[in-house]
Formats: C-alpha cells, sequence, structure tokens
C-alpha cells in the first residue's frame, strides 16, 4: 500500500492564515482520483493520505506557542489548532469526494499520544481495517496529548513515518511545494542515504511552520524501512502511477 502525504504547503497559501489553495487541491484530488481509477501494483493494495497544516496549523499553534516539544495545558489553544486542522481536513476530504475518491477522516488527536519521552504512539488498527474495507483514511498534522507537557504538535510527517512503519507500506510519497530536497545550487538532490551528507543544506520551512520543515522531514523518513520520495505537486500522479520522482530517500 501507498502512505501520502500532501504537504500543508502546497494545499493551502501558507503565508495567508486560514487560506485555502483551491486550486492546488483540485489538482491533487485529481491526481488521486485518476490513479485510483487504474491503480498501480502497490495503490491496489491501498492508499492512505496524510496531509499537513500549511496556513492552517502553523499559524495558531505559533500564536499559543506550541511546537512538538513545548506544550499547553490550555483547553483554547487546543481547540483553536484541532479546529483549524479540521477545518482543513473537511475541505480535503470534500474535494476527494467529489471525485468518487471514498475518503474518511482519522483524527490523531482521539487516537494518539506522545510518551514522557517525547515518543510518539499511534494505533493503526482503525486505519487498516479501513483500508481493508475500501476506504482511503485521510489524517493530519494534528494537537496530540503529550505526558508531562500537556499537548504538544504532531506533524504530517511523523504520522507518515508511524503509518508506514505499522503498515508495512510499500512506497512513502510527500508531495510538497518543492520539486524535491535542494542542493546548494537548487538542483535536486536524486537520492539521500544519510543524513550528514545533505544537513548543510537542510532547513526550516520559509514560512510560519512549528514541525521542521524538510530537515525535520528527512530525519524522519530516514529511519524508515521503505524508500520514501519527496517531490511537487506536477509528479504526483507519475509517483501513484509507479515513478520514482523527485528526491529518493532511502
Ligand atoms: N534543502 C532544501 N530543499 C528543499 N526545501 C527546503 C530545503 N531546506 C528548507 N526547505 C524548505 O522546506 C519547505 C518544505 O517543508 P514544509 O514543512 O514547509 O513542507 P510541507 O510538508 O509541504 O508543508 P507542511 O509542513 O505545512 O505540511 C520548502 O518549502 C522550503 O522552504
Ligand atoms: C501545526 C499543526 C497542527 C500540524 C502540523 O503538521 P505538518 O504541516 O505536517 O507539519
Amino acid at each position: 500500500m501507498i502512505v501520502l502525504k500532501l504537504g500543508g504547503s502546497v494545499v493551502t497559501d501558507k503565508d495567508r492564515a486560514e487560506t485555502l489553495d483551491g486550486e492546488a487541491l483540485d489538482r491533487a484530488a485529481d491526481a488521486v482520483a485518476d490513479a485510483l481509477a487504474v491503480p498501480s501494483e502497490a495503490l491496489a493494495e491501498g492508499l492512505v493520505v496524510v496531509h499537513g497544516g500549511g496556513s492552517f496549523g502553523h499559524h495558531n499553534a505559533s500564536e499559543h506557542g506550541v511546537s512538538t516539544i513545548a506544550g499547553t495545558r490550555d483547553p483554547t489553544a487546543v481547540h483553536d489548532i484541532h479546529g483549524a486542522m479540521t477545518t482543513l481536513n473537511r475541505f480535503v476530504l470534500s474535494r476527494l469526494l467529489e471525485r468518487d475518491v471514498p475518503a474518511v477522516p482519522v483524527h490523531p488527536f482521539s487516537a494518539g499520544h506522545r510518551d514522557a519521552d517525547g515518543e510518539f504512539h499511534l494505533p493503526t488498527g482503525q486505519v487498516a481495517t479501513l483500508l481493508a474495507e475500501g476506504f482511503v483514511p485521510v489524517l493530519h498534522g494534528d494537537v496530540i496529548a503529550h505526558a508531562g507537557e500537556g499537548v504538544t504538535i504532531v506533524s504530517g510527517d511523523e504520522l507518515v513515518a508511524e503509518l508506514a512503519r505499522a503498515l508495512e507500506a510499500d512506497r512513502i510519497g510527500l508531495c510538497s511545494t518543492v520539486p524535491g530536497v535542494l542542493d546548494a545550487d537548487d538542483r535536486v538532490v536524486e537520492r539521500i542515504e544519510s543524513y550528514g551528507t545533505v544537513a548543510d543544506v537542510l532547513g526550516e520551512s520559509e514560512s510560519t511552520d512549528v514541525t521542521g520543515g524538510m530537515a525535520a522531514k528527512v530525519r524522519a523518513l530516514l529511519e524508515l524501512e521503505a524508500d520514501a520520495s519527496i517531490f511537487g505537486l506536477e509528479e504526483l500522479e507519475g509517483f501513484l502511477e509507479g515513478a520514482e520522482p523527485g528526491t529518493t530517500i532511502e
């Protein structure tokens, strides 16, 4: 099966609070629907979609001083951030449903937690069962209960890593605004085998982002068994059809 992340920076206008990039979301939903209509071998086993926050989660989290390690015990902050993410989730779901993709929501806040060491745990029985029953589960970066911290943020990238591990994904794709990991001359790095080789060029996101941008993505993906691809929106359909566009993280 395939775990696909639609970057928040792709499906929203990351620099304007709570603003969708409707055109980009339509293109992504078209690519998913077209690929599911004639599924590749890996896609025939099912698709899990995860989306990030973009301008729907990061601004709220940043205003409340919440990150993946800094928590809050303010229920208003929890509702603000979770509310923004579930609003975006509804937009993503409705664009997929309009195209007859059997997309259903799974909200990480109601399912997972971080332990006192900050390690993220997510039960995945519900996702596996939904997949086996023919649905496309759609998860999203969210707030998450965190022992000793109250509530922190879980990024879509962490969810992708956890789902890929637990469900033994065949393929993993991260669709972002960049065509891949870029080197110092802005050329796409084809393969990454270790963090050290790209540490100098990996940075945070250029927009408000509480979860660590490209550097955090590469770190999370390097820990996985299966190869993962980071690519731009124009490569999404090709990826779902079996191509290996952009940067491959081994
Ligand atoms: N070496 C690099 N190559 C490519 N992008 C980089 C690099 N270093 C930093 N970045 C930044 O990382 C961003 C991608 O990470 P970001 O977390 O914003 O993406 P996303 O997953 O699509 O969005 P979100 O986190 O909102 O879901 C790029 O837009 C770019 O600004
Ligand atoms: C900020 C929130 C709530 C979600 C972050 O998810 P990401 O955009 O995948 O990093």
